[in-house]
C-alpha cells in the first residue's frame, strides 16, 4: 500500500485533448502526483477537470506554468483533511453482483449469497473494485463464457489494476493465471489480493508493460487474455494479443469508450480475430473476441 494522498490540485479547461494532455503534463512534477484524473463535467459546460492528487504540497509555480500553457484555470491547491480514505471507502463501497461472481470488502463477508463466487478486495489505490463499468464488462463476459462451457486452460490479465478478473478466472477454473500490471503499486496491491483469496497458488503477479515478461511469454499461448486498458494502449497491443491467444482462443477487452469501439475492432480484425459479443455498460464498451482457429 503506498502513502494517502494529503493535496489534490484541480482545475478545469475546455477540450478533451487540451485536458489529456494537461493532465500527462502533471505526471512528470516533482514531487510527482500519485494519480491524475481527467473527467468531463456533468453539467453541459463542455469543460473538462483534470485534478492530481499528491503526497506531500504540490509544486504551485509548476501548476501555475502548466495552466498558462494549456489554457486552464488557474489551479486550486487543497490540503485534504485528515481522513481514512480506506476506511472511508470501505464503508462506502457495496458489494457487486456479476453474473455468478460477488466483488465485497472483508466488511461485507457475511453478506455473500450462497452460491457466489466471492471475490474479496479491498479499498486501495489499485483499480478493480467491480463498481466501474468496465470491470463489470469483463466480469459479465467471463461468466458468458464459462456458461457457455469454455474452459481456460491458462490465462493471462494485462492490467491487472487489484487482479479482480485475474481471481474471478481462477476461482471457476482450475488452472494457471499470470496477473500484470505496469505499476509497481498495483502488482502489491494484486499480489495482497491474491493471497486474501487464496488463489496464491494459481495466480502469479508479475510486473509488465503488455506482454513484455519472459513469464507471459513462456506461458504463451493463452486459451483466454482479458485487457481492461484504454482504447490506444489495446490497439498497441493488438499484434502481440494475436500472437499470445492460441488459436480458437479469446480475448476480453474494455477500458474502450462506446465511440471508440468500432476502431478497437478494426485493429483487432486485421490481427485476427472476429467479434462473438459486444456489451455496452454506461460509457464503456467491452468486447469478447475470437481467435481464427
Ligand atoms: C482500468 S484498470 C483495470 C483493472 C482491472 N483489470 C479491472 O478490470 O478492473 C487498468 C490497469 O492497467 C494498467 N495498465 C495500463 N496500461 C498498461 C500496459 N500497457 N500494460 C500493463 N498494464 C497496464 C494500469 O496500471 C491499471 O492498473
Amino acid at each position: 500500500m503506498t502513502d494517502m494522498p494529503t493535496w489534490t490540485a484541480l482545475t478545469t479547461l475546455e477540450g478533451k485533448t487540451n485536458a489529456d494532455a494537461l493532465g500527462e503534463a502533471m505526471e512528470a512534477l516533482t514531487p510527482e502526483p500519485t494519480g491524475v484524473g481527467v473527467f468531463e463535467l456533468e453539467d453541459d459546460s463542455g469543460l473538462w477537470e483534470v485534478g492530481g492528487y499528491f503526497t506531500e504540497e504540490p509544486d504551485r509555480a509548476g501548476l501555475a506554468l502548466l495552466s498558462a500553457m494549456h489554457g486552464a484555470r488557474d489551479f486550486v491547491v487543497s490540503e485534504l483533511p485528515e481522513v481514512d480514505w480506506v476506511a472511508h471507502v470501505k464503508r462506502e463501497l457495496q458489494p457487486v453482483e456479476a453474473g455468478r461472481f460477488f466483488v465485497y470488502g472483508a466488511h461485507d463477508a457475511d453478506r455473500l449469497p450462497q452460491g457466489k463466487v466471492g471475490l474479496k478486495i479491498e479499498a486501495s489505490m489499485a483499480f478493480g473494485t467491480g463498481h466501474h463499468g468496465t470491470t463489470l464488462g469483463c466480469l459479465l463476459a467471463l461468466d458468458r463464457i464459462a456458461n457457455q462451457g469454455v474452459v481456460a486452460r491458462n490465462v493471462a490479465d494485462i492490467g491487472a489494476g487489484t487482479a479482480v478478473l485475474a481471481m474471478a478466472a481462477a476461482k471457476i477454473w482450475p488452472n494457471p493465471v499470470i496477473a500484470s500490471d505496469i505499476d509497481e503499486v498495483a502488482c502489491d496491491v494484486a499480489r495482497a489480493n491474491v493471497h486474501a483469496n487464496g488463489v496464491e497458488d494459481r495466480v502469479h503477479v508479475v510486473e509488465a508493460a503488455g506482454f513484455d515478461h519472459p513469464d507471459l511469454k513462456s506461458a504463451s499461448p493463452f486459451d483466454l487474455v482479458f485487457a481492461n486498458i484504454l482504447k490506444g494502449p489495446l490497439i498497441s497491443l493488438a499484434q502481440d494479443m494475436s500472437e499470445s491467444v492460441a488459436p480458437g482462443g479469446r480475448a476480453i477487452l474494455s477500458g474502450i469508450l462506446n465511440p471508440q469501439a468500432d476502431e478497437v475492432i478494426a485493429a483487432y480484425d486485421a490481427a485476427g480475430f472476429s467479434v462473438d459479443r459486444r456489451d455496452e455498460h454506461g460509457d464503456w464498451t467491452t468486447l469478447t473476441l475470437l481467435r481464427s482457429a
